[in-house]
């Protein structure tokens, strides 16, 4: 059975790709991290990395920016090599921690990065415009929050205009209004067609910032698509009706249902194909006021990374 819910990529665009992985494995010793992954993204998607600790997230983050070789299978970045990919600026990265002095002003730091790259000064007022921060250019580091300080990275990893942005949980850390403004910054950004991949804890923030949410299970991909897909295919979605009187039995008989609840006049029917069950209660029965919910995608992801799930792909 396969859970993929993303549109796929054929074998004829695939030159075409952002991102190509074929059949990746890495092994440290007897650690399998990824144990065959194959993944294709195109220019301007915005990905969600997920799954628990351990799942091989940021391995697969180090082998896309050339920092970890596999040792199996292929991946091109761009067409090239990750490593080369990197040298030529195709690729930046935001990380969590490091690489900040805290004497030196918002500005001092991108231009001294600029500098360092042999990047021109005209850069520089674009890379803090686009992360948000053109308006503290002249605040210490050491006195800017967190939020700040990861928008402060994304400003600096954006001076190569790279067509392809890697951030390995950017948020970690951050109070709800600094995630709320890095995401902006970098949804802004991408709306310009860079191609964005990152791996996160924070199931709302997959949900809601990226296109396309890859699930990843023991170095294995378990789901990709959508949020909403994913979250279908992994849950099944909830038809809430009216209907007084309705027994759990006779609910559970209805063709398309796994689960029913009833609660005084209102039932809960659960499954997958909720549009046959909506059918059936309207034409059937004298249910009424009928609603279709998606679980939520924290649900979806306990359901998919659980050790006892089945193999999906
Ligand atoms: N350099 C290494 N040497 C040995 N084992 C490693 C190394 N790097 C990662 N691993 C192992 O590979 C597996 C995948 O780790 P990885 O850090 O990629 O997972 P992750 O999904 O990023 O987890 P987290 O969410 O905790 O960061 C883990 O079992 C980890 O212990």
């Amino acid at each position: 059975m396969t859970l993929t819910a993303s549109p796929g990529t054929t074998d004829r665009d695939t030159a075409d790709l952002a991102v190509d992985l074929d059949g990746v494995v890495k092994r440290y010793g007897p650690v399998t991290a990824v144990d065959g992954i194959n993944l294709q993204i195109r220019p301007g998607e915005v990905v969600a990395l997920l799954g628990p600790n351990g799942a091989g997230k940021t391995t697969t983050v180090d082998m896309l920016l050339g920092l970890a070789q596999p040792t199996e299978g292929n991946i091109r970045v761009y067409g090239r090599k990750p490593h080369d990919a990197v040298a030529l600026g195709l690729v930046s990265a935001v990380m969590q921690t490091g690489g900040l002095l805290k004497d030196y002003t918002v500005e001092e730091t991108v231009k001294l990065t600029a500098v360092l790259f042999g990047k021109p000064p005209s850069t520089v007022g674009e890379a803090l415009d686009r992360a948000g921060i053109a308006d503290i250019g002249k605040r210490l580091v050491g006195k800017c929050s967190g939020g700040q300080q990861q928008r402060l990275r994304f400003a600096m990893a954006l001076l190569p205009d790279p067509e392809l942005l890697i951030l390995d949980e950017p948020t970690t850390g951050m109070d709800v209004g600094g995630r709320h403004d890095f995401w902006q910054a970098i949804r802004r950004d991408a709306a310009g067609g860079r191609t964005v991949i990152f791996a996160t804890h924070y199931l709302e923030e997959a949900d809601a910032y990226a296109d396309r949410v890859v699930f990843v299970r023991r170095g294995q991909i378990v789901a990709d698509g959508t949020a909403s897909s994913v979250k279908a295919l992994a849950s099944g979605r909830t038809v809430r009706a009216t209907l007084p009187g309705a027994l759990e039995e006779d609910l559970r008989a209805i063709a398309g249902v796994d689960t029913a609840e009833v609660r005084g006049d209102t039932v809960y029917l659960h499954g997958r194909d909720t549009d046959s069950i909506a059918r059936y209660l309207l034409t059937s029965t004298p249910a009424r006021d009928l609603e279709i919910t998606s679980r939520n995608l924290e649900e979806a992801f306990l359901t998919l990374t659980a050790d006892d799930a089945g193999s999906t792909r």
